[in-house]
């Protein structure tokens, strides 16, 4: 739906040029939730503003329906755009009109006339729950209330795709959950792609169906997080299933098993424990449901000599458990 192919974005010239985004390419299948994290300054905002030529790149394609956005002209691209919605992090609504003309403001700039805009309006507005919110002034509401206004008028287009930048970061934790809630039903309800940039793992982790990895500019790894979860090595999973720091005093082998699926109702560890006649330690556990299915990682010390534990890994993978060895026995 969304195809990003060896996009790259600098900004100024010369010695103090920045190269925000580095040869990205990146695939968004239609009606996923697709999420890219990165820390401040890798170069979310202008990836997720190149879709829409908010940002054109300096080189690259990104074709969205079929359209290869960066090679249309201005008034193509204008008719591209109303099937694009934006939302963003600090809303943009105007405050000198109401939630309804805000939403109606959308349609009007897209040539809606006066019943349809109406008419529309009312739909979306009871679509994302402010139905009976729509006389009051965005100084009256609530940052989530606000939120949904700026969904309201993302979806006014009747976009296939929508776009957003950081939507949750200003809000509290409840908040940010009845976002992502409500981003959940549009997606689902409308058939909607959505593309999503944050820096909170647990917005990737509630949502999302894909994710990527941006790191100085570049992915580093992408792909559907239940194959993450599986892939040995994976930063994006070790970031879903932070287990934190190894207990002081460890001196067995520490090994990080990755539970997904079936394999998490079985009762691996007091197996493991009895076969191989080992006194295993759990240091750190976590279960997340992630993208729909519960998937969890325990992280065990095993002590005993090299062959023993060799021996217990060898049996946990020949099970299809994801197991990586963190560090060997001290
Ligand atoms: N308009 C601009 N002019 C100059 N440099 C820019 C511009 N926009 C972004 N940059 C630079 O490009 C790099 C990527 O910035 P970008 O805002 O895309 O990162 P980000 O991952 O969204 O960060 P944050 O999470 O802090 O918003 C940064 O080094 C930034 O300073």
């Amino acid at each position: 739906m969304i195809s990003i192919s060896h996009v790259s974005k600098s900004f100024g010239v010369g010695s103090g040029s920045t190269l925000a985004l580095d040869d990205v390419s990146l695939e968004v299948g239609r009606g996923e939730i697709f999420g890219v994290v990165g820390q401040s300054g890798a170069g979310k905002s202008t990836l997720i503003r190149t879709v829409n030529l908010l940002e054109r790149p300096d080189v690259g394609t990104i074709t969205v329906d079929g359209r290869v956005i960066t090679s249309l002209a201005d008034r193509d691209l204008r008719i591209a755009r109303q099937s694009i919605g934006m939302v963003f992090q600090h809303f943009n609504l105007l405050s000198s009109r109401t939630v309804r003309g805000n939403v109606e403001l959308a349609l009007e700039v897209i040539g809606v006339d006066g019943r349809e805009r109406r008419s529309r309006a009312g739909e979306i507005l009871d679509l994302v729950g402010l139905a009976e919110k729509e006389n009051a002034y965005p100084a009256q509401l609530s940052g989530g209330q606000k939120q949904r206004i700026g969904i309201a008028r993302a979806l006014a287009g009747r976009p296939s795709v929508l776009l957003s930048d950081e939507a949750t970061s200003a809000l509290d934790p409840e908040t940010t959950r009845s976002i992502l809630e409500l981003l959940k039903t549009i997606n689902r309800e409308l058939d909607l792609t959505v593309l999503l940039i944050t820096h909170e793992m647990d917005v990737v982790k509630t949502v999302c169906d894909s994710a990527a990895l941006l790191e100085g500019g570049r992915v580093v790894e992408q792909g559907k997080l239940v194959e993450l979860i599986s892939t040995p090595g994976s930063r994006l999973a070790h970031d879903l299933f932070p287990l934190g720091d190894i207990p002081a005093g460890t001196t067995g082998a520490v090994v990080d098993i990755t539970f997904s699926g079936g394999s998490a109702d079985r009762p691996v560890i007091a197996q493991l424990a009895r076969d191989h006649a080992i006194d295993v330690s759990i240091l750190g556990a976590t279960i997340e449901t992630i993208a729909g299915n519960q998937a969890g990682r325990t992280r065990l010390e095993l002590p005993g000599s090299p062959q023993t534990t060799a021996a217990a890994i060898a049996d946990l993978r020949a099970q299809g458990l994801l197991v990586e060895l963190v560090r060997d026995a001290a």
